[in-house]
């Protein structure tokens, strides 16, 4: 970053008040009548309401449309572990983006626990707070053995979104971006580097959508993870359960000859550019890591140009973001109150992201990014996070796959457009 933009991203950050967000209320609260019903002693009511009846707080407190944004700060973005309180920026953007793009509420909360049984107990005494839980910016392994512990304990959904809001993403733009060069998923033979929460979550959607599991290679810090490895015996399971045969092919490059797909989901600049020449004709380059891509676009197209690319960032064509998912997603779930994030619910989600970018571009929207013309190709396989129709496109494919899937506890919303087989 040059010292402007990284003086402009601190300034954003600090004024005129420090931080993004703040907190509105929303009834009158001007005279001794209104503070009687706020607090003592009309709040008695709701409290013996409650009492009585558990999901009455839907009805009077916040938690219907409030979400918990957690981290320990083990894996912030692409920087490592920079611990809870320095995560917390990235939390706030988070809450910013769930108010921005689907009106939902969010409290970020950072946790000092790099333990997971203290992290998952803590969570877990706060859920009563909220509607959902969007875990955060958690680290592999631990955020495997988090997630499943605070499904199996919460009654709310709890959605890993460094996971499955990756993987959504990913899955949606990879489906749209083989058609464009004429592959089919079953046939693709995918490398993905990084092997944490995007890359495992990432690599089991694409099996559940048609990818061969032999035609999966997935890469950490010590190469291409096979069978033969002097550590397999040490490595985790989710690991384990991609490792390919043992092979002679044992780094990045080696994988990457004769692979279709490329996915980066681990650090900056680990793709050379040299390597891209390894890959079949017409690759598709994911280098998602943030907020430095494993390999810039510019420097991926001066060494080939029937390569379709994406990053995670803003500020290239084409880019892959959980910020495409997560805020839809959970406004889908809120709304018909589902009890957790099911299959069904994700793969609706990479559906309706993947149907959206093959549609007219709204004016709007052009405006938005400042461009004349937008329309599904190379340049644009994926919608844009400030696209207006994300969220009633999304959430209502989320909000029907709940309720066909049996994980809604309340009926497809009468406000959201009607599906053909439901309303
Ligand atoms: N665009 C998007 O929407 C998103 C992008 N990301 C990006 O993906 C990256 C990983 O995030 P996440 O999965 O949450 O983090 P994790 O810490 O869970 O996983 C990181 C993985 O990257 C691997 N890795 C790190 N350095 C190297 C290296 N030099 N060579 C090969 N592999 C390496 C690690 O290997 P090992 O297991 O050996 O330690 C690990 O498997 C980050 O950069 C993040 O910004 C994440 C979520 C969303
Ligand atoms: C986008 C995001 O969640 C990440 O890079 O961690
Ligand atoms: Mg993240």
């Amino acid at each position: 970053m040059t010292a402007s933009r990284k003086q402009a991203a601190l300034d954003y950050h600090a004024l005129p008040r420090p931080g993004k967000l703040g907190i509105s209320i929303t009834k009158p609260v001007s005279g001794p009548a209104d503070l009687s019903l706020a607090y003592t002693p009309g709040v008695a009511e709701p409290v013996l309401e409650i009492q009585a009846d558990p999901e009455a707080a839907y009805r009077y407190t916040a938690k219907s449309n409030l979400v918990a944004v957690i981290s320990n700060g083990t894996a912030v973005l692409g920087l490592g572990n920079c611990g809870a309180l320095a995560s917390k920026p990235v939390m706030e953007g988070k809450a910013v983006l769930f108010k921005k793009f689907a009106d939902i509420d969010v409290f970020d909360i950072e946790i000092d626990a790099a333990e997971p049984q203290a992290f998952i107990d803590t969570v877990a005494r706060i859920a009563p707070t909220f509607g959902g839980i969007n875990l955060e910016d958690i680290a592999a392994p631990a955020c495997f053995e988090i997630e499943e512990a605070l499904i199996e304990r919460c009654d709310i959904p709890v959605f890993h979104d460094d996971q499955h809001g990756t993987a959504i993403v990913m899955a949606a733009a990879l489906l749209n971006a083989l058609d464009l060069q004429g592959k089919r998923i079953e046939d693709a033979r995918i490398v993905c580097c990084g092997a944490g929460a995007a890359g495992i979550a990432s690599m089991r959607l694409a099996i559940e959508l048609g990818a061969r599991r032999e035609n999966l290679w997935l890469v950490d810090r010590k190469g291409v993870i096979h069978t033969g490895r002097d550590d397999y015996a040490t490595l985790n399971k989710e690991k384990r359960e991609f490792a390919t045969p043992p092979t002679e092919r044992r780094t990045l490059a080696g994988a990457l000859a004769g692979a279709d797909v490329f996915i980066g989901v681990s650090g900056p600049g680990l793709m050379k550019p040299e390597w891209l020449m390894l890959m079949n004709e017409r690759p598709i380059v994911f280098a998602l890591s943030n907020p430095v891509p494993e390999i810039l676009p510019e420097e991926a197209w001066a060494v080939r140009k029937d390569l379709i690319m994406a990053t995670g960032r803003s500020d290239y064509p084409n880019q892959v973001n959980n910020v495409l998912c997560f805020p839809f997603l959970f406004r889908g779930a809120l709304d018909v109150r589902a009890r957790r994030i099911t299959r069904e619910m994700k793969i609706a989600a990479v559906r309706a992201l993947a149907a959206l970018a093959r549609e007219p571009v709204p004016k709007e929207m052009l405006e938005a990014y400042g461009q004349k013309s937008l329309s599904f190709g190379p340049e644009y396989i994926i919608p844009k996070p400030l696209d207006p129709r994300l969220r009633e496109c999304v959430a209502s494919a989320v909000a029907r796959a709940a309720v066909l899937s049996g994980a809604a506890k309340q009926p497809y919303p009468p406000h959201y457009p009607s599906q053909g087989d439901i309303r």
